[in-house]
């Protein structure tokens, strides 16, 4: 079980212990645009004991780059090469992992952050933001012309989802076979992408529906589900590690998920994983019965509580 994180001394065997810091954002650094509090302190401590400090989200909503800018605002030290987001390993594993031929095209439920992304991937794509997508008209087939050219469809936290953007991905899933939504045929010509699955995501005073129930109407509908990219995915970690060379057993990793957070840092390989600003969210059901309860290292209420280091 999690040993809680309490003295001076509990945390400075952790800083002993660990060179790389990786820490979740949503939930963890800030609810929505609100800070943690303590968040920046322990930051820069983190940096005067020249720790690495890298920040690995399952937002999608934001690229690396505009994360820099949401980091700026909050007045937290952050480089584009210490900020991995879901977006980007998705963007990354179209491009690098499936490599889906150029001259095909991504479907896109998600936002800008999203759109970003596959663009300096080199990814081209349709949906997303664009506004013939982001409506609340009646969709009918009778009008709809499918983009031969897709190839994937990639789905992500999106607060302008629509009937429109769902009705179009499932045209795109099950074009091969339209009378099985479940036919391996539809899983060749048109890969189910899903950038993560958190549940809800923390957004000021409360929860938020998250990502996954975002792609969940695609899953009930087509009876499948996508495959997921971000974390508890190691392919955000072959993101990083492609970029920031790290020792993953002198690597700690700071989330406030069960299954995503701390599953992504036992998953990998790191030496500790703490829970923070922990409360043991609800685990979507077919989550418990497929994976073992998995439970952080050590849990502590929030970041925040690292200063007691620093008051020494
Ligand atoms: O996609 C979502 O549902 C949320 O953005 C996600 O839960 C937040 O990501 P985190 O920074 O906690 O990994
Ligand atoms: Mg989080």
């Amino acid at each position: 079980m999690s040993a809680r994180l309490e003295t001076p001394a509990d945390y400075e065997s952790l800083l002993a212990k660990y060179d790389t810091w990786m820490f979740d954002c949503d939930g963890v650094l800030w609810h929505g645009d609100r800070l943690i509090d303590g968040a920046v302190e322990v930051l820069s401590l983190l940096r005067s004991r020249q720790k690495k400090v890298l920040f690995v989200t399952n937002n999608a909503t934001k690229s690396r780059k505009s994360y820099k800018g949401k980091f700026d605002q909050l007045g937290v030290e952050a480089h584009v090469d210490e900020i991995y987001g879901s977006a980007y390993a998705a963007a990354v594993y179209i491009s690098s992992v499936i490599k889906l031929p150029k001259d095909k095209k991504v479907y896109v439920i998600g936002m800008k952050g999203m759109e970003e992304e596959l663009r300096d991937e080199g990814v081209s794509f349709i949906g997303g933001t664009d506004p013939a997508d982001c409506t609340t008209a009646p969709f009918s087939l009778d009008t709809f012309t499918p983009d031969p050219a897709v190839g994937a469809v990639l789905c992500g936290l999106d607060t302008a989802v629509t009937y429109t953007k769902l009705s179009k991905a499932f045209q795109y899933l099950t074009r091969a076979d339209p009378t099985n939504p479940a036919s391996p045929k539809n899983l060749e010509t048109c890969a189910f992408l899903a950038t993560n699955e958190d549940s809800t995501y923390p957004a000021g005073a409360g929860l938020l529906p998250g990502a996954g129930a975002v792609s969940a109407p695609l899953r009930y509908a087509l009876g499948r589900d996508p495959v997921a990219i971000g974390k508890p995915n190691g392919q955000m970690l072959d993101c990083i590690r492609a970029k920031v060379p790290f020792d993953p057993a002198r690597t700690i990793m700071i989330g406030d998920r069960l299954n995503t957070d701390i599953l992504f840092g036992q998953n990998g390989g790191l030496g500790d994983v703490v829970g923070a600003n922990w409360y043991y969210h609800r685990i979507r059901p077919h989550w418990s019965q497929l994976l073992p309860p998995s439970f952080p290292d050590y849990v502590t209420a929030s970041i925040g509580d690292l200063r007691v280091v620093a008051s020494e």
